[in-house]
């Protein structure tokens, strides 16, 4: 069967054209805050793609108001609406956390009097030592690294309306940091990004779909993919080559094409296999699938239809 069955293909110009009236221009402190997210981001994109996902969402934060109202009715009693959370998927490298600042940044200018929180789940990785004591240090990004246990129980919590700590991971050390925690208070929208974000794992008593309110699915070829990763790859070498604290800076001490041919073999051995094993397989899971070309442009939209 079609794995696209259950989609809608739009295409980017019948999607921009869906929404154009009521979100007016961005100001130019907001174009300059999108664009120190990436200077490459294309503001066009901005405009055609992310505003109209905006307003869809604006769709799924109503609905769930709604039906928070009428179960108050209904149970005679106020209900709290809960948080809205929102799921970031797709391969290593295709610009998940980009597209997650993005979002976020878009939302609370939709929403200004309401808080939105972003969080990686890269957090619920095993440290390396755990990784290592587990004999599955290779395996790092594949599901058994990420303590899924700890993510679902912090998505409870935080649709509970409570406040969590939870730990957080720096691609400069390659490691969770010890001693550091990302404070979440009660926000009105949590976006969470990461490569695990659709798969699914179940306790005893929760399942973490249950969760999610809206999802997205990053999508791209994966030779364009792999561009990505070796673009980073080289933008983190850049970045460590005076910090000997950093991870990568090993690496600037090698020669260039022995680098490249060591990050040619991580993608292969391990983020590629990744990606079509546990990865892609939960792509038609995504309410939306945005899909990109050349230069990160977004050429089609898949929208889930029932
Ligand atoms: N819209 C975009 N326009 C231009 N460049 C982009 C865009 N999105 C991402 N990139 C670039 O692509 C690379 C990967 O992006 P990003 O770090 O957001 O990926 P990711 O999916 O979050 O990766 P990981 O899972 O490893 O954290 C980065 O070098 C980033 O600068
Ligand atoms: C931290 C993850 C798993 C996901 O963001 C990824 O960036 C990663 O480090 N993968 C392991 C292989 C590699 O170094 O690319």
């Amino acid at each position: 069967m079609n794995e696209f069955i259950n989609f809608d293909e739009i295409s980017r110009e019948t999607w921009q054209n869906l929404y154009k009236t009521s979100i007016a221009p961005l100001t130019h402190d907001e174009l300059e805050s999108i664009r120190s997210l990436n200077d490459e981001i294309s503001l066009k994109d901005v405009q055609d793609v992310y505003l109209p996902l905006v307003h869809l969402l604006r769709l799924y934060k109503k609905n769930l108001e709604d039906m928070s109202f009428s179960k108050g009715l209904f149970l005679q009693k106020i209900v709290k609406t809960p948080p809205l959370i929102i799921g970031i998927s797709g391969s290593v490298a295709v610009g998940k956390s980009t597209t997650a600042r993005l979002v976020q940044l878009l939302l609370s200018r939709a929403f200004p009097k309401l808080s939105v929180e972003l969080v990686t789940t890269d957090g619920f990785l095993y440290t390396t030592d755990d990784l290592k004591n587990r004999g599955i240090l290779d395996r790092k990004g594949f599901p058994e690294s990420y303590d899924m246990e700890r993510l679902l129980a912090f998505l409870y919590h935080v649709k509970n309306g409570e406040k969590c700590e939870i730990p957080i991971y720096s691609h400069e050390t390659y490691d969770i940091l010890p001693d550091q925690v990302q404070t979440i208070d009660s926000p009105d929208i949590l976006i969470v990004e990461g490569i695990n974000v659709l798969q699914n794992p179940q306790n005893q008593m929760l399942y973490i779909s249950d969760f999610y309110d809206f999802s997205i699915y990053v999508d791209a070829e994966e030779e364009l993919i792999e561009k990505w990763y070796l673009e980073r790859f080289d933008s983190l070498l850049k970045l460590a080559k005076y910090d000997t604290t950093n991870f990568y800076h090993q690496f600037t001490k090698m020669p260039v094409s022995k680098v490249v041919n060591l990050a040619k073999e991580t993608w292969a051995r391990v983020n590629r296999i990744n990606l079509k094993e546990y990865i892609e397989p939960t792509r038609n899971r995504a309410e939306v699938i945005l899909h990109k070309s050349e230069n990160h442009y977004v050429d089609k939209i898949y929208l889930k239809k029932f």
